[in-house]
């Protein structure tokens, strides 16, 4: 069966979140931040005791954490400068620590995986006036990774998989990539280098967390499902991130990104499809709208995210009979 998660970039999150979150019915916790939790900062990877009484505090809400983030590999390691070893080795202790605390997945950030770009950034407008982040990538063609540094970027890539991945295999441990947001030509993680990292790295702990907004931004919802379908045969499908958005670099040489309900994907087709391929993870409500009236928190935009998956996972149940 699959579950419902929403992301918390801070692990000093207050009991009246955690009961709202219990409140509308979320299964469980991604942490998007691998330097928020307690220890990184000092030693540079998280202390087990602290990490614990997280783990602990969430399901004392009737929740769990599903995914998780090590400690972020900076530029300095990309390019090598000196004494950045040091990151790596912090990312590939902070792995078993959270190995030890018995977290299901974690996810590396790499400086270079993403992309967000002031130069192809809007403000797009859509009903009642609500704004959304939206992209044109026109005038960026000249700023896109040369082919040398693509390569010296995946190099650097398989020396931190290189070290984490054993490591993986051996805490039993899930090791998953999102894929590079903006999908411009050049950044590592569209539909060829997701293939590329498990070509590379085939142990069954290598996998996705599979962000349908991303890869809709990409290609729309052919592609999605293509990439759901090919990617969840294999089981390389550890967690999604659902949202949805409108347009797309291949279609409309951008996109915007969407409620739910109001963008080009139909959500329910993707889940149609997760459950073609067994998917059974959590649906992560991905990046919150900004809905009006809403707190800092964005408390309205869980409700109305997570409100919108349960109704959509109730209706694959009855779909399924
Ligand atoms: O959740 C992650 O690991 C991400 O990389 C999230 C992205 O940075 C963000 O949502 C942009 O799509």
């Amino acid at each position: 069966m699959m579950k419902v998660s929403v992301t918390l970039n801070r692990t000093d999150v207050t009991d009246s979140h955690l009961r709202l979150l219990s409140q509308i019915g979320v299964d469980c916790v991604d942490f998007g931040n691998g330097n928020a939790f307690a220890g990184v900062a000092e030693q540079g990877y998280p202390d087990l005791d602290g990490l614990l009484a997280l783990k602990r505090r969430i399901q004392s809400w009737g929740m769990d954490i599903n995914r998780v983030t090590l400690p972020n590999i900076s530029e300095k390691f990309i390019t090598a400068s000196e004494g950045s070893e040091k990151e790596l080795d912090h990312a590939a202790t902070a792995l078993t620590v959270f190995a030890e605390a018995g977290i299901p997945i974690v996810r590396q950030r790499i400086a270079g995986d993403n992309r967000f770009d002031s130069q192809i950034m809007y403000t797009a407008v859509h009903r009642g006036g609500m704004t959304n982040r939206g992209e044109n990538w026109a005038g960026v063609m000249n700023g896109l990774p040369s082919r040398e540094q693509q390569e010296m970027w995946w190099g650097r890539f398989c020396d931190i998989y290189g070290r984490l991945v054993p490591l993986a295999d051996k805490y039993n441990i899930k090791l998953a990539m999102h894929p590079s947001d903006t999908p411009l030509p050049g950044m590592p993680f569209g539909s060829l280098g997701f293939h590329r990292i498990i070509d590379a790295f085939p142990s069954k702990r290598v996998g996705f967390i599979y962000c349908t907004g991303t890869r809709g931004e990409a290609g729309g919802s052919a592609l999605v499902l293509d990439e759901i379908n090919h990617f969840g045969r294999k089981g390389r499908i550890f967690s999604v991130h659902l949202r949805n958005v409108r347009g797309s670099l291949a279609t409309a040489s951008g996109f915007e990104e969407a409620l739910l309900d109001d963008g080009d994907m139909n959500m329910f087709k993707l889940l149609l499809e997760l459950r073609k391929v067994g998917y059974d993870g959590c649906l992560n409500a991905d990046h919150m709208p900004h809905l009006a009236g809403d707190s800092a928190e964005h408390t309205l935009a869980w409700c109305y995210s997570v409100g919108y998956i349960k109704a959509l996972l109730a209706a694959l149940v009855e779909f399924s009979g």
